[in-house]
């Protein structure tokens, strides 16, 4: 079974968690791909879509799936997103993609965020994968000195601007013993707009493609 095959065995078992008439909050990546994929073979039983990126914003649409703006509608009962890691308290690092600032804003106010990944992806502790913050571009270089402070060595991942306008730093380095605290100290920095900690809201749900099928945590 190739990744790809179990990235979309978990995208097709997150249908599950999708209420009739209701609008689905929807991350950002390859693996959400498949959902958005699999949201569009029952698109006519549900309301809509709320996005978390230009990119599945598109994808969406093209399936003639409607996408709301979050400031048009109240609380989402789910949001359906993969990560690049998550640790056995559903802690989790976003923002391979560079979308991780509208996916915290669209998880923040789901009732339940469902993570959809392979087996690769999950880890005993988080950092192994470069940490992404979003930084405001005229703060990036203050941002990295500050970052390096923790012990991180920063890397300006050139030539991407985000969906916001903004820049992305990878850290590379950090052993995240403390994810919640981590995550409240980097969006402390003055410039910093979010990083891809998702502690302080991690998953409630975890469904993990594997070649013996998809195995489930969290409820
Ligand atoms: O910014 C991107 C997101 O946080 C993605 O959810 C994350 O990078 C995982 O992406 P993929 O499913 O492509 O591995």
């Amino acid at each position: 079974m190739t990744q790809d095959e179990m990235k979309k065995a978990a995208g097709w078992a997150a249908l599950e968690y999708v209420t009739p008439g209701t609008l689905v909050g929807v991350g950002t990546g390859s693996t959400v791909n498949h959902f958005i994929d699999a949201l569009g073979s029952i698109k006519d039983q549900i309301k809509g879509a709320v996005s978390s990126s230009e990119a599945s914003t598109a994808r969406l649409q093209q399936l003639g799936i409607e996408v709301f703006d979050l400031n048009e509608v109240g609380e989402l009962a789910v949001y359906v997103d993969g990560a690049d890691e998550i640790d056995g308290s559903m802690a989790m690092i976003k923002g391979g993609g560079a979308a991780l600032t509208r996916e915290k804003i669209v998880a923040a106010v789901a009732d339940k965020f469902v993570c959809i990944v392979d087996g690769s992806k999950t880890v005993e502790v988080l950092g192994a994968f470069p940490l992404p913050v979003e930084v405001i571009p005229m703060a990036r270089e203050y941002v990295a000195r500050e970052l390096a402070k923790l012990g991180g060595r920063p890397v300006y991942r050139e030539g991407v601007v985000t969906d916001n306008g903004n820049q992305i730093l990878d850290v590379h380095g950090l052993k995240i013993t403390d994810p919640k605290g981590l995550e409240t100290r980097i969006n402390a920095i003055v410039g910093v707009v979010t990083n891809g900690l998702f502690a302080e809201r991690g998953a409630d749900v975890l469904l993990i493609g594997t070649p013996e099928g998809v195995v489930r945590k969290g409820a």
